[in-house]
């Protein structure tokens, strides 16, 4: 039998990470070799003996214990918000001095999710407007969501790459937030709505037409096949890749 992964989670007390101890757990190739919650030393990761550790914790927390992992050369899986350009490229400079070690920083480990903000690049130049609405439990901290983010970033890039115009908006006098967030110029609603998992509807209109592109999480059981996949690619995927889609063989 082939050796088995050693896997420690961050954040395990948490909503995610609980239901990823119980997903590592239940993987034959993987060993849960920690599960370390709020207030634990992450020196227990070096005596455990992780190889790879999976941040689900907070946004004021993760960036130092990503970067107490690679400092101490073990490949990390990253499914906590708040990883903005600033500190991704930060993280990649430290990278670049322990070769070989890897981080997938995944806004959202839901495959389908991940099709649908790959969806929504691809048409993001057929259509005049594109909004964002996203839909979440009430208390998610952060806003918006860091699907939301990524999505708005990938449809500017390609809006920008194809040279399509800004959407139209006679919009002058607004109450603040009105409009929602600008992300990268498209505009971003968040909902918080006790019920709700995750959710998100990309609008995509044009003359007479509206494509509307959405994905539900109805359940945080949904994101454990890509915190998986996630665990088994990344220490074969040195450097920081930023969105499971790096993983996966999207075009
Ligand atoms: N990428 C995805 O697919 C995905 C899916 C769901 C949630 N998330 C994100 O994951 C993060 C966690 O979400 P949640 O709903 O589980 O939140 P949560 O509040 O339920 O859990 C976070 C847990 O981390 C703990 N924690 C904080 N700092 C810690 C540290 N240094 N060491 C160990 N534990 C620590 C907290 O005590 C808490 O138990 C959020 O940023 C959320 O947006 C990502
Ligand atoms: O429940 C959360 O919090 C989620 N956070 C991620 C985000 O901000 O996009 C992924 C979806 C669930």
């Amino acid at each position: 039998m082939t050796e088995q992964l050693a896997v420690a989670v961050l954040g395990a007390g948490g909503r995610m990470g609980s239901e990823a101890v119980t997903a590592i757990e239940s993987a034959p190739d993987l060993e849960l070799v920690a599960a370390l919650k709020r207030g634990d030393s992450l020196d227990e990761l070096v005596s455990a003996g992780a190889q790879v550790v999976v941040d689900l914790t907070t946004p004021e927390n993760t960036e130092a214990n990503v970067r107490f992992a690679v400092e101490h050369g073990m490949h990390a899986v990253v499914g906590t918000t708040g990883w903005d350009e600033a500190k991704r490229a930060s993280l990649a400079q430290l990278l670049e001095q322990h070769p070989g070690t890897g981080v997938l920083i995944a806004p959202n480990f839901a495959l389908g999710s991940v099709l649908a903000s790959s969806f929504a690049a691809t048409a993001a130049k057929y259509f005049e407007s594109v909004e964002i609405i996203e839909l979440h439990h009430p208390d998610k901290v952060d806003a918006p969501s860091g699907t939301a983010i990524r999505t708005a970033q990938l449809v500017a890039a390609a809006r920008d790459a194809a040279d399509v115009p800004a959407g139209p908006d006679a919009t002058t006098k607004a109450l603040d937030g009105a409009r929602g967030a600008d992300v990268d110029g498209v505009r971003v609603h968040s909902v918080r709505l006790r019920g709700l998992v995750a959710h998100q509807e990309v609008l995509l209109g044009g003359p007479g037409e509206q494509l509307t592109i959405r994905h539900d999480s109805f359940d945080r059981a949904s994101f454990m096949p890509g915190v998986l996949l996630g665990v088994r690619a990344v220490t074969g995927r040195p450097g920081l890749t930023y969105g499971l889609d790096g993983y996966l063989e999207l075009s």
